[in-house]
């Protein structure tokens, strides 16, 4: 053996975590010891490292504090690196091996996540001087590239809120994440550079080559953002394309995580710090999904994991997660590590336990719900995490064949405040730093109790309202309380249904299910199936109506099976029927259907109207007690209910408008003139149906702004034209 089959050989040597079954390997690195405090004459522990075989142990658990032994959080990850071991270690232990998986063709991505100022960029990014792993890697790359004839380009973006932008072009240009609907995302926009050396690279990455360790990038911009560098392998002179690319390998310096309902230390909005965590979560869901073989894995969850859906997808692709955390205390840490563990972990416990956790929080939701009190913490009930991987290997095929209630897709972790309502998140805690501060609520250390803690964590939270729709919403005011419940049979359909409602309806069939006629407070039903349209065929795409006049429900379908036309009805039509729905919202005396049944306990009925002949992209129908809907408690009420169903109405409505019209019909909606037009059509030629929410307008380039101002014109316009 000469000595570069030698070296290929040893770099072949897949790390002990990389397995068939699992793609997506967890570690943590504890920051080093520089800010310790010394105790004793030696280090202070904060965090204590249990492996039981050393260096060589398959897992290690990791546990905080100096409680007791047998009182201890424990969280399992694949590995922990300690304090004194440092990122050269990282790179020959876990990332060496995936570079030759790269030249034969399957994608690599390494993820650097954790709290604020736990050493992600030093991990990944890193200095000159003391290189990250990026750097490591590419020295290693080039070498290798050079061996067997293949180039290098590098891409390096920026995720800001939605938008991502081109690190590499001074003019720093928006980039479109396009998705063709096969699973191929295109970064239109984004460049793809030469690089020859070692020295290229650190004059791109790292922008300077003076930079000092702890800086970022010379020309960084102030805000948080998740930073990302592809390297494309490509087997021509000629930057990657589909036929020439080998295969790409990501790095993701993550922004830092931050409890948001915590004040920023820097002045960060409470909506740009929901943004980088709702991606934290994304990322891990996405883990999870890919862990336990799930059929849907969530990339469609944010704009990283759509980006990265390409490397992290492929059968042979490898992932490699690093849960960095601080050696002194940090609360946001605890919760990191509980996520890592968390994304390590498969099928059947992580189903059974989100089962569990979701009918108590359900139930404890609709409770809180009708009695109008939003919960102000998270509630810390998960008290052991460590659980045994060989059990789920053991476990995990019987589960799938058993059970019913298999969840796919699921959504483990959620932003805990994304379901808080305005005047909650507003409610600040003290400002705290992430580092050395307890914090006034219960520790969260629960992922279920914080992912379920109020029905919008039913489901994403931009299926459930997007940011856009809630100020929109806040501009027509809504008080009901929403409880969001599956459809009742999705079973037929060829795609996964997906995340926790499945669960639900294993639940409600066994009569386990949470009780949601409790109470005689007013409760609205949305009932909602989140499934993306595209996927279904034959499906028939959204009523248009939430708010239903009478109990007409045939009207109502026929309003569905028009929307599977390939055609859009002309915009003049759509229109005049928004205009006439909001007019004859308004003036009719019965505000929602009323489903009356004599033997129904508060005359909720969920039969006839929970369950679709086919499964729809969005259906709303507000059910209420029919003592509530004959005696509306205040004329307030009954308005704001209206409210909520022509809101919600007139959102769809445009959003069908925008995945279906012409751009002549499109013109002619406010704010929207050739340009955006264009690139709206554009968008659709990527990806059919691509707006799901306002939100998604931002993939065009507009800001949350331009889009809220573009939504209170076409109100306006439709109320007093
Ligand atoms: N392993 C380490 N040992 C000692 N100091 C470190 C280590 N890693 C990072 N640091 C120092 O900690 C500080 C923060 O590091 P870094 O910027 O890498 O953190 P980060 O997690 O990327 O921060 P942010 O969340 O703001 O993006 C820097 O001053 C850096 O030099």
């Amino acid at each position: 053996m000469d000595s570069s089959a030698k070296v290929e050989s040893k770099l072949r040597r897949v790390p002990k975590g990389f397995n068939e079954a699992r793609k997506v390997r967890v570690v943590a690195r504890i920051k080093s010891f520089a800010d310790q405090v010394l105790d004793g004459g030696s280090m202070a522990s904060w965090i204590s490292v249990n492996k039981p075989d050393g260096d060589a142990s398959d897992s290690v658990t990791i546990s905080f504090g100096g409680q007791p032994v047998s009182r201890k959080e424990t969280y399992e990850v694949d590995y922990c690196y300690e304090q004194n071991e440092d990122t050269e270690k990282i790179f020959a232990k876990e990332v060496k091996p995936l570079i030759c998986g790269v030249f034969d063709g399957h994608h690599a991505t390494v993820i650097a996540y954790g709290a604020r100022g736990t050493g992600k960029t030093s991990t990944i990014q890193g200095t000159i001087e003391k290189p990250g792993l990026a750097s490591l890697s590419m020295n290693e790359l080039l070498l290798m590239a050079k061996e067997k004839g293949k180039s290098i380009f590098i891409s390096y973006y920026e995720v800001y809120v939605d938008h991502v932008y081109d690190l590499l072009d001074p003019k720093r240009p928006t980039v479109l994440v396009l998705d063709n609907g096969h699973g191929k995302i295109q970064l239109k926009g984004l460049s793809q550079i030469p690089v020859k050396s070692l020295s290229d690279f650190y004059e791109l990455y790292l922008g300077s080559s003076s930079r000092k360790q702890g800086q970022k990038i010379a020309n960084e911009s102030p805000h948080r953002s998740h930073r990302g560098l592809i390297v494309h392998i490509s087997s021509t002179n000629e930057a990657a394309s589909d036929t020439h690319s080998v295969a790409k390998m990501n790095f993701v310096d993550m922004a830092g995580y931050e409890d948001a309902r915590r004040k920023s230390t820097d002045g960060t909005s409470l909506v740009e710090n929901s943004k980088i965590n709702k991606f934290t979560y994304a990322l891990l869901n996405v883990a999870s999904a890919l862990n336990s073989n799930d059929n849907h894995v969530p990339y469609r969850e944010s704009k990283l994991t759509r980006i990265l859906q390409e490397s992290m997808g492929g059968t042979q692709s490898k992932i490699l997660m690093i849960s960095c955390l601080n050696s002194s205390f940090c609360q946001d840490s605890i919760y990191m590590a509980n996520l890592a563990a968390r994304s390590c972990q498969v099928t059947k416990r992580v189903a059974s336990d989100t089962i569990r956790k979701m009918k108590s929080s359900t139930n404890s939701v609709v409770h809180s719900s009708l009695r109008n009190q939003i919960p102000k913490s998270v509630s810390a009930t998960a008290k052991k995490q460590t659980i045994s991987r060989s059990y789920f290997s053991e476990k995990k095929a019987s589960v799938s064949t058993t059970s019913s209630y298999t969840i796919k897709g699921r959504k483990l972790f959620e932003d805990a405040t994304s379901h808080l309502g305005k005047r909650d998140k507003e409610i600040q805690l003290p400002s705290a730093s992430s580092d050395c501060v307890p914090l006034k609520y219960e520790e969260a250390t629960s992922v279920v109790d914080q992912a379920n803690p109020l029905p919008c964590s039913l489901k994403p939270e931009e299926e459930c309202t997007s940011a856009l729709e809630k100020e929109f919403s806040a501009a027509g005011i809504s008080s009901a309380v929403e409880t969001t419940i599956a459809p009742k049979d999705v079973s037929n359909s060829n795609h996964d249904p997906g995340r926790i409602i499945d669960g639900m309806n294993a639940l409600s069939a066994t009569g386990d299910g949470p009780n949601i006629n409790e109470g005689n407070n007013r409760s609205m039903i949305n009932i909602v199936d989140e499934l993306p349209v595209e996927s279904t065929p034959g499906v028939t795409s959204s009523t248009s109506l939430s708010v239903v006049q009478s109990s007409d429900l045939d009207k109502e379908n026929n309003g569905c099976s028009t929307i599977n036309e390939d055609k859009s009805p002309p915009l003049s039509a759509q229109l005049q029927a928004l205009s006439n729905n909001w007019r004859s919202v308004c003036s009719s005396t019965r505000a929602c259907l009323r489903v009356s049944d004599n033997n129904a306990p508060n005359g909720l009925v969920f039969t006839d109207v929970t369950e679709p002949q086919t499964p729809t992209m969005e259906r709303s129908l507000c059910v209420y007690n029919e003592q509530d809907v004959v005696n509306p408690s205040t004329p307030w009420e009954t308005f704001s209910q209206r409210s909520t169903g022509v809101k919600k109405s007139l959102v769809e409505d445009y959003l069908r408008l925008l995945n279906t019209a012409s751009k002549e019909e499109l013109k002619k909606l406010k704010g929207i003139g050739e340009k955006r037009a264009t690139s709206i059509i554009e968008f659709r030629a990527e990806s059919p149906q691509p707006f799901r929410s306002l939100d998604d307008l931002m993939e065009i380039g507009l800001s949350a702004k331009q889009i809220k101002e573009m939504m209170k014109k076409e109100v306006a316009g439709l109320l007093f034209n």
